[in-house]
């Protein structure tokens, strides 16, 4: 069994707030992040997927393909973009981190089985001193 990732950077704005709490509730559980005009971050997304090593290929994966699928089904649609609403598969999840590592597991477990690898770990850099693994 062998391990490869590949990385990728996006940049998002989000706020960290329920719809069904109002602002103080919002304020006062999540503080500066719950900023009714948003805010972003420079995300760092890490995706690891696992299996045997191809002994024509040498190759688990084909990184160069791994990044277009990151990138489709991933990257492409948060990339400069709104978390809270412009993303389809983050509607009406609140964003942290770890709802998105979860989304973003959901979103590549399909394709990357296709290939016939499998999805390992989705880790996400928030911050550089924030970060989260899914490991589905
Ligand atoms: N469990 C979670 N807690 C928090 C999340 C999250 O997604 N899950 N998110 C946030 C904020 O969105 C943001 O990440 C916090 O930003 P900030 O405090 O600036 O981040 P740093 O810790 O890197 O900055 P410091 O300067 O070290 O405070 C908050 N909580």
């Amino acid at each position: 069994m062998i391990y490869i990732t590949r990385k990728a950077s996006f940049n998002a704005a989000h706020k960290l707030a329920r719809t069904d709490w109002d602002d103080d509730k919002n304020n006062e559980v999540y503080g500066k992040c719950a900023n009714p005009n948003w805010h972003g971050h420079n995300y760092w997304l890490y995706v690891t997927v696992k299996g045997e090593i191809n002994q024509e290929t040498g190759f688990l994966v084909d990184l160069k393909w791994l990044k277009d699928v990151m990138n489709t089904y991933v990257v492409d649609k948060v990339d400069h973009k709104n978390l809270n609403l412009d993303v389809d598969f983050m509607k009406g999840k609140l964003a942290s981190t770890e709802n998105l590592a979860v989304a973003v597991w959901d979103q590549l477990l399909a394709p990357i089985a296709e290939s016939g690898a499998v999805l390992h770990c989705v880790k996400i850099y928030e911050t550089e001193n924030n970060f989260v693994e899914y490991f589905g």
